[in-house]
């Protein structure tokens, strides 16, 4: 069921066009991740959404209400719409327990009872309800940023790179521990980031704008497997794109014959794999029938995941791959690889340039 609609949004700023006819639906319940580019339009829609910017044309609608409607526009702290930001925008000179409190009424019996509640929900130690922020961690910061936010009882949460400020670990612990909260809470959330494995892992929604523009909007798995085009594709995680000759219910190409979707498509076009659909073993014997034989010649060491890069030698011009392998059992520079494809390979609609 649609919560949140934006419905043919469009945004100008001068002769820039920030936003281009977006349509988005948000289900009850639902993570949605808005990615893109620098610039590609994201907080202005984030803006938009939470009554801090006006469209100059398209709706905003949240359950039945319209929040905007061109530049008819319920004001901002009349949505019901919680915001946790970058910097957690904690009010300083207050203790956890009153910015956790703010908003809430001053003389409600229940409050005390309401912030405990809230601060064990977000996970912190009631030890810390008399400390300011700034004797908090950036993540115990962040943490008390959406236990305030979550005491409002908005409708919708919207986070705007609410963990970019933290280092990696604990970013994806915050993560983690956001999705469990909002999931508890029933509450429905839209993300900006600039992380896409963030936006992969956190969301069951994720959007992709260019230009002003949404690309494409799906679910993590069809956006990574099947992105609409070579940009999308590359923007959302390492990619191998490659030329392909189409057939039935697979494709040919300089790795050899790969199972597809071609849905009755003829012809050529561009097809993509991502790096860890493909498998190395080492040949013992150069002249093996093995369709697809290529030497390596450099291995960059990850741990858990490395990257091997194999020249083909039966290559028509190309082919440098660089492929990703566990870090047990890695080929040797110089030795002789079969390489190997697992799964489908997805097919653009256009041959590249
Ligand atoms: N107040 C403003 N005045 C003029 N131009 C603006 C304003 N706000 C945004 N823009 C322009 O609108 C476009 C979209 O900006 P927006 O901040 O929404 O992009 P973004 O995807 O959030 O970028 P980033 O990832 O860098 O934060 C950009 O070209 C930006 O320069």
């Amino acid at each position: 069921m649609t919560f949140l609609a934006i419905k043919n949004i469009s945004k100008r700023y001068g002769p820039v066009h920030a936003l281009d006819g977006i349509e988005l639906s948000v289900a009850a319940g639902s993570r949605t991740a808005i990615v893109g580019p620098s610039g590609s339009g994201k907080t202005t829609l984030l803006r938009i959404i939470a009554g801090f910017e006006i469209p100059d044309e398209g709706q905003v609608m949240l359950e039945d209400q319209t929040l905007a409607d061109g530049p008819a526009i319920v004001p901002a702290h009349r949505r019901g719409i919680g915001i946790v930001s970058q910097d957690g925008a904690l009010f300083p000179h207050l203790s956890v327990a009153e910015n956790v409190g703010f908003g809430m009424e001053r003389g409600a019996q229940d409050r005390d009872q309401r912030i405990n509640a809230l601060i064990d929900m977000v996970e912190l130690d009631r030890g810390m309800l008399d400390r300011r922020p700034h004797q908090l961690s950036g993540g115990q910061q962040q943490r008390v940023a959406l236990a305030r936010a979550l005491g409002r009882k908005p409708r919708l949460m919207l986070l705007d790179e609410p963990f970019s400020a933290l280092d990696t670990g604990l970013r994806e612990n915050m993560r983690k521990a956001v999705a469990r909260v909002l999931q508890i809470a029933g509450i429905t959330a839209v993300l900006v980031t600039h992380d896409q494995v963030e936006a992969l892992s956190f969301a069951n929604q994720v959007a992709v704008l260019r230009d002003g523009r949404l690309i494409q909007a799906g679910t993590p798995q069809t956006l990574y497997l099947n992105p609409k085009d070579r940009e999308t594709a590359i923007f959302l995680g390492d990619a191998i794109v490659l030329p392909a000759d189409l057939g039935n219910d697979a494709v040919s190409c300089v790795l050899g014959r790969i199972p597809a979707d071609t849905n009755g498509r003829q012809g050529r076009a561009d097809i993509m794999l991502r790096p860890e659909q493909l498998r190395l073993s080492v040949v013992a014997d150069a002249g093996t029938e093995a369709v697809c034989i290529g030497k390596v010649t450099d291995i960059e060491f990850g741990g858990a995941i490395c990257t091997v890069t194999v020249v083909l030698s039966n290559a028509n011009g190309l082919e440098t791959l660089n492929i990703k392998s566990s870090g047990v059992g890695l080929p040797e520079i110089g030795s002789v690889v079969s390489v190997t494809v697992l799964g489908k390979a997805h097919i653009f609609d256009k041959l590249g340039a």
